[in-house]
């Protein structure tokens, strides 16, 4: 098979360009108006200041005073308008280029990563040095079109000023083509330093995630209790010095090449005016001719510069730009890779099925599962237990569509999961895992996104907060549900217990799943509350069963609570090695029946 061969960037750049511009205007439409009027009238400002100053200094010279007057009037008003636009437009641009960014091109970035099917593509290394870079970066792709068209406003008042200094000596239009050599030697120093970015993203995301640990209110005290923090501190610090050294180095090479670039042009200018001056020495131009000349001198050293500090940072956007598009160009090869559109059942009757499933984490050599066939019957409860590391966990996220198996299938009433809309599938999953978010937003909100469609209904909320036990917690709090959580935002912060409570609250929002998965969400809590929530949830699931057919599976370490499960799948490095009901593995008196054994004796002896 051939594979098609990519489009290159630049011929994808003017689409994009075209959709940050319509972006921007759904964004915020006046000031893009303003931003578009204020580029087009700076390109005429400039020449028309240069050219009423000769008008000025021509009728002031032949004595003509009334047209002196009128045209210094005119002299005064261009100047005006050209130190307004001066200031302005950098200010409107950046204000709509910030919006944009913000409000367009963020959310984008993020609907794309989610809207890829399973997560094991957020554990490639090339996947998140990009997704890093363009997290950094959002602002400088909402401001790409706008430095294109800064660019080319640059570029024309370039052309309208050489055109007339060429009207007062034809050699100074020579000037045009040397005005092309600081663009060209900034642009070969920005190719180096995007090749640093890169080249640097990795260790930047190491220093991140070892700053976040080392500096975290969870991960950090561990690491104080323990005495890690210093060596981490040390390991990011070293993260951090080999990023900037790749960084700096690159800029200071780019640095030598702007450097050399300008010195071309700067030259060549002075020559030119040189040839103007001694021009009008000699009579053959009029004084107006040498004020205009000066006038166009000192501005076209500035539009020279904004030409190249524009063009610059259009070539330096696709530092962010590239890796942009590479991300859209992956999000639209996963999407067109899975192209699974059928819906899931509305209720199970047969229920679910792991037949010959094997799967290896992306960058590991060992199978985290390996060879898994179980059936788990509609209106089931599942027990999954084993010891650390067993693939538990794994499991689960395979029957949730959040990692697709390696070889093998999950099937859903008999049907390929492979082949179901993940969307369509996840509308229909609820779950509660062991690593629970913890979102700082009212308490009645952080439990009602478990149902987005019915985070407004308080009769919801309320009964999925009773149903997790987190009654008592509600009621404890200032405000009740409306009461805003997490200390940052100068809310209330809940204890551990309370919010994996509010965790369990929020996985019982959807009333009809499919799947309903508890991957030792209870681990914070103590063995009664944990039993007298599994006790709850049980009842639940019978209910859900009699309705839906919905499957729940349980994962937890401490076999006393699951004994009353349906089924209990033993597991034991990535393989299922034990399957029945609690009394079935007693009796058989295998690696069940030991674990269990142990942690029964474990409890006596504490009590
Ligand atoms: N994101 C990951 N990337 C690479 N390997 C992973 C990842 N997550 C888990 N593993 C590995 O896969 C294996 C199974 O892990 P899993 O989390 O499924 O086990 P578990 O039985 O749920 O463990 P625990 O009881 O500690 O939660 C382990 O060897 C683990 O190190």
């Amino acid at each position: 098979m051939t594979r098609p061969i990519p489009t290159p960037v630049w011929r994808r750049l003017p689409a994009l360009w075209w959709e940050v511009l319509t972006l921007s205007w759904r964004c915020t439409p006046g000031l893009t108006v303003l931003a578009l009027l204020v580029l087009a009238l700076s390109v005429v400002a400039v020449p028309a200041v240069a050219l009423t100053l000769r008008a000025t200094v021509d009728a002031t010279a032949a004595g003509a005073s009334g047209v002196a007057l009128a045209c210094a009037v005119g002299v005064a008003v261009a100047h005006a308008l050209t130190s307004t636009f001066q200031t302005v437009t950098g200010e409107v641009i950046t204000t709509v280029a910030d919006r944009t960014g913000r409000m367009g091109v963020h959310p984008r970035v993020h609907r794309a990563i989610a809207s890829v099917p399973g997560i094991a593509h957020l554990e490639r290394g090339d996947v998140l040095d990009r997704v890093d870079i363009v997290r950094r970066g959002t602002g400088q792709i909402g401001r790409s079109v706008w430095n294109v068209l800064l660019s080319a406003s640059h570029v024309l008042k370039l052309l309208v000023t050489v055109v007339l200094l060429g009207a007062v000596h034809p050699l100074l239009l020579s000037l045009i083509p040397l005005a092309a050599v600081p663009l060209w030697a900034h642009r070969r120093g920005q190719v180096l330093v995007r090749r640093a970015e890169v080249e640097g993203a990795e260790n930047h995301r190491l220093q991140q995630d070892l700053f976040e640990t080392v500096a975290g209110v969870t991960g950090g005290g561990e690491a104080r209790v323990s005495g890690a923090d210093t060596r981490l501190d040390r390991l990011r610090g070293e993260a951090w010095r080999a990023t900037e050294r790749v960084r700096f180095r690159a800029r200071a090479r780019a640095a030598v090449w702007t450097f050399a670039g300008w010195l071309v042009f700067v030259s060549a200018f002075a020559g030119g005016i040189a040839v103007v001056i001694v021009q009008a020495a000699q009579g053959t131009g009029t004084v107006g001719d040498l004020v205009l000349t000066v006038m166009l001198a000192v501005s076209l050293g500035q539009t020279v510069r904004g030409t190249v500090t524009a063009t610059a940072e259009t070539a330096g956007a696709r530092r962010v730009v590239e890796p942009y598009l590479w991300l859209r160009g992956h999000v639209a090869g996963e999407l067109a890779r899975e192209g699974c559109t059928e819906e899931p059942p509305r209720s199970l009757t047969e229920g679910l099925a792991l037949d010959r499933v094997s799967f290896t984490y992306p960058g590991t050599e060992r199978p985290a599962l390996d060879g898994i066939s179980a059936h788990l019957p509609a209106g089931s409860v599942i027990a999954v237990v084993g010891e650390y590391g067993s693939g538990k966990t794994t499991l689960v996220k395979l029957l949730l569509g959040l990692y697709r198996p390696d070889a093998g299938t999950v099937r859903v009433e008999g049907r390929d999961l492979a082949d179901m809309s993940t969307e369509g599938w996840r509308s229909r999953c609820s779950a509660a895992f062991q690593d629970f978010g913890r979102f700082e937003v009212t308490f009645g909100e952080t439990v009602g996104l478990g149902d987005l469609d019915r985070i407004g209904d308080p009769d919801a909320v309320a009964r999925a907060v009773r149903e997790a036990d987190a009654e008592e917690i509600a009621a404890g709090l200032p405000e009740g549900v409306h009461t805003q959580l997490g200390r940052r935002l100068g809310g209330v912060e809940l204890s551990e217990g309370q919010w994996q409570r509010a965790a369990l609250a929020r996985a019982s929002m959807r009333r009809d799943p499919l799947l309903f998965v508890l991957d030792e969400p209870t681990a914070s809590l103590d063995a009664p509350s944990e039993e007298a929530i599994f006790r709850r949830y049980m009842e639940r699931a019978r209910a859900h069963a009699r309705g839906t057919g919905t499957v729940t599976v349980v994962v937890s370490h401490r076999f006393s609570t699951v004994a009353g499960a349906d089924l209990v799948l033993v597991m034991e490095r990535g393989r299922l090695v034990e399957t029945g009901t609690h009394a079935e593995l007693v009796a058989v008196g295998g690696r069940y029946a030991r674990l269990y054994g142990l942690q029964e004796r474990a409890y006596t002896a504490g009590t």
